[in-house]
């Protein structure tokens, strides 16, 4: 086998959209796109792919790429008077040459800093100043990691508040073989029921129709585990007490132009967020919100220990 070398390039992708591939040393690679500073690949180091990203995924403004990674801000879903899920996620990113200091692990050596900024267009929807910065990471193991720094630069005194999302889309073989951990007991607003909140019951969940739910301060780490895949995905977040969970399920499906009817059963988002309590910056104050998120095959989950797995394997 040949040694490769951990690279980050500039490349184009779909329709001419500027892309960077980041690659490490033992084959995992991941990329995003400058349009929404959106991850759309994340594969491992067997060049498997572990995002779901839609076969009819349109790579165009002003519609977002469905699938991947969307970055939610400054609005999560419809909960305000911007367009659904914000603007992040539509607009064009630079990257960020000179990225303020941000301390890391030594095993972060291969990654992107990006930046969006206001437009004077922007400004007249939401007319804040800002700075958002996402460093994109993938680790030598190959897990991907999310940073986001939002910073108020406004100059008025006035202070911003906002609500955010990782929207992540996973790649899994078959939804009604899934189970997700660590949302058990927790509280949740149900989206299908005019946000009701829930106790959600003591079991991993499972997933038979369609869901759309929000976890309210759901604990950092989550696990995806896909049966028939042996796979877990491990969810790691800080900064995002919440964490949001969603499948269209099929009727849902059809009536979403750019998702094939039957993608539903081979994708689940679990998004870590804050929704519930939005995030208010004063001028010159910082955010700092992290994602991390990790594919091992499922013999290796590591999670808190179900008696009844021990006792029934
Ligand atoms: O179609 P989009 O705007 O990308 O939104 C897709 C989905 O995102 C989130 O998970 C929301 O909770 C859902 O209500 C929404 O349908």
């Amino acid at each position: 086998m040949t040694a490769r070398s951990p690279s980050v390039e500039l490349c184009k992708g779909n329709n001419g959209l500027g892309k960077i591939v980041l690659r490490e040393t033992r084959g995992s690679s991941v990329e995003v796109y400058l349009y929404g500073a959106h991850v759309t690949s994340w594969k491992n180091d067997h060049g498997e792919e572990l995002l779901f990203v839609s076969n009819k995924a349109i790579f165009k403004p002003p519609k977002a790429i469905r699938g991947g990674i969307p970055i939610c801000f400054p609005q999560f879903a419809g909960t305000g008077n911007l367009e659904q899920h914000g603007f992040a996620r539509n607009r064009l990113w630079s990257i960020d040459e000179s990225p303020p200091h941000l301390a890391v692990n030594s095993s972060h050596r291969t990654f992107v800093d990006l930046i969006l900024k206001p437009t004077e267009e922007d400004f007249k929807i939401w007319p804040h100043s800002y700075e958002f910065r996402l460093r994109v990471v993938l680790t030598i193991g190959g897990d991907l990691i999310l940073i986001s720094r939002i910073r108020n630069t406004s100059t008025d005194g006035k202070p911003f508040t906002f609500t955010f999302a990782y929207h992540t889309y996973f790649t899994v073989s078959d939804i009604s073989e899934v189970r997700v951990e660590g949302l058990e007991t927790q509280d949740y607003l149900d989206n299908l029921k005019e946000r009701e909140r829930f106790t959600e019951q003591g079991d991993a969940l499972t997933f038979e129709s369609e869901v759309d739910k929000i976890y309210l301060n759901a604990p950092p780490k989550i696990a995806i585990i896909d049966h028939e895949k042996k796979r877990t995905y491990v969810l790691w977040k800080e900064g995002l007490p919440d964490a949001v969970v969603w499948n269209p399920w099929d009727k849902k499906a059809k009536a979403i132009a750019d998702f094939g009817d039957d993608e539903y059963k081979h994708m689940l988002c679990v998004e870590a967020a804050a929704i519930e309590n939005p995030i208010t910056l004063k001028p010159g104050e910082e955010w700092k919100g992290l994602q991390e998120i990790s594919a091992v095959p499922s013999s290796y989950y590591s999670g808190p220990l179900d008696p009844h797995k021990v006792l029934h394997g």
